[in-house]
């Protein structure tokens, strides 16, 4: 049985447009998995995922993973998991296929030029909340396996979906769920593949890292409620002005964090990696032109590719509690949390980290001798992962792109962090590929987020080549 990739790839084509239909249909559900109040929204997109692989003849559950507990104790059930098997012979290798239905939040008024839930297609780009992260891609490895169906061609590997719906909260409750099903669900799998990334530039890339995340609340308190500022500025100590002199303790203006231990911890950077980055397809000029700063923190590619991918950072997300609305009310804010996380990279432990933030943060607002109360939580604890770069897995995918995208990809990093990827390299002990789609400018947690047609249909092309491809890899590494 010859591989017929022309064929598939023509039919690949001529559905294009039905593709585009479905990810509308998906991008219209509000699968925030950060508001609870649209916990309907994403059980829904679970249920929606579910049917569609049942209705391919998927060996299809919708796993419990049990409750997730709120910060006033109370306990929702998480969104269930969707697993879907599709062949079952010996003789072939197994894949297992993992992405994410849920999204991160979007409203118009953020800034968005179109309904953020209603794919809209301009000039190739289709915009729509999760359109990118992770949607397309997902339907992309379903339409995949759908082509060989349709044109009744054996699936050259058994595959397997693993997909969930708290990825962008931190992939609450699946990490126990992987090691429930490590001697089950997972025992015939031979790889692991994830599309949750982009690519860097125009060219196609593969990626053989992720940054973990480290994700805090500290908590301020104060007065019993929020006061005048007039009547009482002045006598009080306010927790926001204890909360922003903390949080300044973090990290420098140059980028360099603050916290003691955490830079001792980070991987020394090797000869051989900046030679990787010096020749990665990168201009800086455009990446800056495109996010709209005057400067950026490096001007070298190397040291900017480096910072990006393997070099830990702090971001400051928010405060709960501050007053933010327009207008000029004139309050003293009782109690306040501030969100920041901490990218993570090798040999960083979101352990240790909780430990030093906590004690670092605790050491600074004592020495304000503030009467108010400090409390420091790690909500979020995701490790980082790397691949190792000789991987036949990658060999099969340059082999893939080289095939239906006529380039040879870059290897990259990602900055951002797949909760899980971890969890599925130290619980599974499966070797682990990441092979985006996703374009370098899709705005992925952004206003005005998009996925390109063209990378969604070409992406579920190499899709298609690389599960021909992959049936060919050992499964030893060589
Ligand atoms: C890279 C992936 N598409 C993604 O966006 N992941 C999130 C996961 C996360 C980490 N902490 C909280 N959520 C991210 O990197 O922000
Ligand atoms: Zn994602
Ligand atoms: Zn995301």
């Amino acid at each position: 049985d010859p591989f017929q990739l022309d064929a598939l790839i023509q039919y690949v084509d001529s559905h294009q447009d039905e593709y585009v239909e479905t990810l509308r249909d998906w991008v219209a559900v509000e699968s925030d998995s950060s508001d609870v109040l649209k916990r309907a929204e994403l059980e829904h997109m679970m249920d929606i995922t579910a049917e569609k692989l049942r209705k391919m003849g998927g060996k299809v559950e919708l796993v419990d993973i049990g409750d997730q507990e709120l910060s006033d104790g109370t306990k929702i059930p998480l969104p269930k998991v969707v697993t879907a098997q599709f062949g079952s012979d010996s003789s072939k290798r197994t894949v297992c296929i993992y992405g994410h239905v849920d999204v991160q939040p979007a409203k118009k008024e953020d800034g968005w030029a179109t309904d953020p839930y209603n794919l809209t297609e301009i000039n190739g780009n289709l915009y729509g909340r999760g359109a990118s992260d992770n949607k397309a891609p997902v339907l992309a490895w379903i339409h995949a396996v759908e082509a060989y169906q349709a044109l009744n061609m054996e699936l050259p590997v058994n595959v397997k979906y693993i997909l969930e719906g708290m990825e962008e909260t931190g992939s609450n409750g699946l990490d126990a769920m992987i090691s429930q099903h490590n001697h089950t669900f997972f025992s015939d799998v031979d790889y692991i593949i994830i599309s949750d990334c982009g690519w860097l530039s125009r060219k196609p890339a593969l990626t053989y890292g992720t940054r973990g995340n480290c994700y805090f609340l500290a908590e301020v308190e104060g007065p019993k409620q929020d006061l005048h500022s007039g009547v009482f500025g002045g006598t009080v100590f306010e927790p926001m002005t204890d909360l922003i002199g903390i949080l300044d303790t973090l990290i420098d203006s140059s980028g360099k964090i603050l916290i003691p231990g955490i830079n001792e911890a980070v991987a020394a950077l090797t000869e051989e990696e900046m030679k990787l980055y010096e020749g990665i397809e990168f201009d800086l000029e455009s990446y800056q032109r495109k996010i709209g700063v005057d400067r950026l923190m490096y001007s070298s590619k190397a040291d900017l590719l480096a910072h990006r991918w393997r070099y830990p950072t702090v971001s400051i997300h928010g405060i709960e509690g501050a007053f933010s609305a327009p207008g000029t009310k004139t309050v003293i804010p009782a109690k306040v949390i501030a969100k920041f996380s901490i990218r993570q990279v090798p040999d960083m432990d979101p352990l240790l980290v909780e430990k030093q933030v906590s004690d670092h943060l605790n050491a600074e607002f004592a020495k304000r001798n503030s009467p108010n109360k400090l409390k420091v939580t790690m909500v979020i604890g995701a490790k980082p992962w790397v691949a190792d770069l000789k991987d036949s897995l990658y060999e099969a995918g340059k082999r893939a792109v080289k095939t239906v995208l006529g380039a040879d990809p870059d290897m990259i990093r990602e900055g951002g962090t797949i909760p899980i990827a971890r969890t599925f390299q130290d619980v599974t002990g499966k070797r682990i590929i990441m092979l985006p789609i996703g374009g370098f400018d899709d705005g992925l947690h952004s206003q005005n987020e998009k996925m390109s047609r063209y990378n969604y249909i070409e992406g579920t092309k190499l899709f298609v080549a690389y599960l021909h491809e992959v049936a060919q890899v050992w499964k030893v590494v060589i």
